[in-house]
């Protein structure tokens, strides 16, 4: 059992919680920014993060995990090794969220989401859409981090969403954001802006 508050310490001992002003893959703009990395490079904590995940859906009958890389490909296959069930992932082609290397869903499979950080949901909803176009029922969505202020939503009710850790960052669009005013350098991380 790990608590919300055990969480987000491994989250800043990991110094996975980053300040300064970030371009988000949705487009937007931050002050803070959740280096899933720095936590993920420890194999023992990616292990019990996993477990815990896990653990919130045992009795969900779980028969696949799929989440989106990177991240997802990370969690999926440590939650599938907890649950003891297949793990996939979903990866943008040409910007869109697919299905490769041969992964399927057979219609009716009870599948987890999994995800590392959500900002606006909206990589979580381009899975939700994957697994719904194989009519995979969705079982529970399963988040590290939540840091959209309770405002993201998936589709999915929310007694099926589980998040290790729930937080309310501000994001900024570009023309409204107090950090581009102040010229602030912005960086960007993750994969989206990778071309
Ligand atoms: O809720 P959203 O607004 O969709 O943003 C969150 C997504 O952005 C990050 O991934 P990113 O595309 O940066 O790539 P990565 O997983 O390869 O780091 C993060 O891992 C989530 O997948
Ligand atoms: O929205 C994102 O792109 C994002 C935010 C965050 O805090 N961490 C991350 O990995 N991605
Ligand atoms: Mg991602």
């Amino acid at each position: 059992m790990m608590t919300e508050q055990e969480v987000k310490q491994l989250l800043i001992d990991t110094q996975a919680i980053l300040e300064g002003h970030f371009l988000l893959t949705s487009g937007l703009h931050s002050p803070m920014y959740v280096e899933k990395f720095n936590v993920l490079q420890h194999p023992k904590y990616t292990e019990r993060l996993c477990q815990e995940l896990a653990t919130r859906f045992k009795d969900q009958n779980v028969e696949l995990v799929i989440g989106p890389m990177t991240g997802g490909i990370l969690l999926a296959h440590e939650v599938g090794k907890a649950l003891g069930t297949r793990a996939i992932f979903t990866e943008r082609e040409k910007g869109v969220m697919t299905l490769r290397r041969g992964f399927r869903i057979e219609p009716g499979t009870r599948v987890l989401i999994v995800e590392d950080i959500v900002t606006t949901g909206g990589s979580v909803r381009e899975v939700v859409d994957v697994v719904k176009a194989s009519q995979g029922e969705i079982v529970g969505v399963g988040l590290l981090v939540n840091r959209s202020g309770g405002k993201a939503d998936f589709g999915i009710p929310n007694d099926k969403v589980q998040a290790l850790l729930n937080l309310t960052v501000p994001t900024y669009q570009p023309e409204e954001c107090p950090l581009c005013k102040d010229s602030v350098p912005m960086t960007e991380r993750g994969s989206k802006h990778i071309k």
